[in-house]
């Protein structure tokens, strides 16, 4: 299966920029995961992936090519402001909109069976859309993007209102989709979820990517922090060059090593952590501490936009991460 390029995206209204050379690529079977701030382009983004907005500039291109509209047909879409004509019945509309993707009338209907099963909403397939819980019309709207079998999902914001049980749901389908090959894109600010769900995850901040990555490469640091349960750090943590103790608490200290000073194991200086530390006595845990994506993302997002974000824009389509900042809160 063919992977999605965004390249470069510009896009003003009047006066707002709100995409500013936006770049990433979505591969076959992953989920990535687009995350960023109220206003900070997602939604502009995945118009102008569907082609209901235009760009400005840049291109979006499906198998090395610039996006075409019969590539265009072959996607599963949820947009942001939901699609459902909200007094027809559920079955009809499915099988309605999966005609409109080219289906015949029986695959259209078997389609309409086998999603609304899966997403459990069989058993209101012959009420109106207005009589389903939003949680449910949200199925449905998956459901939507799917019938037609699709070979790329691009979905905006399809967790949010969603119950537990409903976000395992839509998350196994992905998860089923991506395996079988399709690229699937979703904005969320449902963090904790895009973590465990993920296979790469992008950062928009203010019309330009910031972050680009799996999950461990943005989660990755500059500046290392190691947890160390033992002595206290205030007896040893003087006598190891370019450390300092972030926090004090008993037996358990947070070291942080200063960057440019080699870090990384292979540097093996958290091994004169551990030394020293051993050296004033025994050690039961010794980690590496990683920050969360919530933690990664409100330091990325509250840091000052730099001139450099649209190097950064541009770097994000390379594979691995891009980064502005790289401090983060233990
Ligand atoms: N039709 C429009 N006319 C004018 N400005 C717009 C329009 N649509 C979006 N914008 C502006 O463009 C910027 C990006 O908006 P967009 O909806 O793409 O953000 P988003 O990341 O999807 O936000 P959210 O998380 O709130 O859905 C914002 O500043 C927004 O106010």
């Amino acid at each position: 299966m063919p992977s999605l390029e965004i390249d470069g995206l510009t896009k003003s209204y009047g006066t707002v920029h709100a995409l500013r050379g936006t770049s990433f690529e979505v591969r076959a079977g992953e989920i990535f995961g687009f995350v960023g701030s109220n206003g900070a382009g997602k939604t502009t983004t995945m118009r102008i992936i569907l082609g209901v907005l235009s760009s400005d500039g840049g291109e979006v291109r499906w198998d090395g090519s610039r996006i075409d509209h019969d590539v265009r047909r072959r996607i599963g879409y949820m947009p942001e402001e939901r699609g459902l004509y909200p007094r027809m019945r559920v079955g009809d509309q499915l099988t309605y909109l999966a005609r409109l993707h080219g289906l015949s009338a029986p695959d259209a209907r078997a389609a309409t069976e086998r999603w609304t099963e899966t997403l459990g909403v069989a058993s209101r397939r012959d009420d109106e859309v207005q009589k389903l819980s939003l949680g449910n019309q949200q199925r449905v709207q998956l459901a939507a993007a799917l019938t037609h079998d699709p070979d790329l999902l691009v979905l905006d914001e399809p967790f949010s209102g969603l119950d537990p049980v409903a976000v395992d749901v839509m998350s196994g389908v992905l998860r089923d989709r991506a395996d079988a090959g399709v690229p699937v894109v979703f904005s969320s600010h449902q963090l904790e979820l895009v973590e465990r769900l993920c296979d790469r995850v992008g950062i928009i901040k203010d019309g330009a990517m910031v972050e680009v990555g799996t999950i461990d490469e943005v989660r990755r640091t500059e500046t290392e922090r190691w947890v160390v349960d033992g002595p206290p750090g205030s007896e040893w943590i003087g006598s190891v060059p370019g450390a300092r103790a972030l926090s004090l608490d008993g037996s358990r200290t947070v070291v942080e090593l200063t960057p440019g000073e080699g870090t990384g194991a292979e540097s093996g200086r958290e091994q004169d952590v551990l030394r020293a530390a051993l050296a004033a006595g025994p050690v039961r845990e010794f980690s590496l501490v990683r920050p969360t994506l919530t933690e990664l993302y409100r330091d990325v997002v509250s840091s000052p936009v730099d001139d450099g974000a649209d190097d950064a824009a541009a770097a994000g389509k390379t594979p691995g991460t891009t980064r502005t900042t790289t401090e983060v809160s233990a």
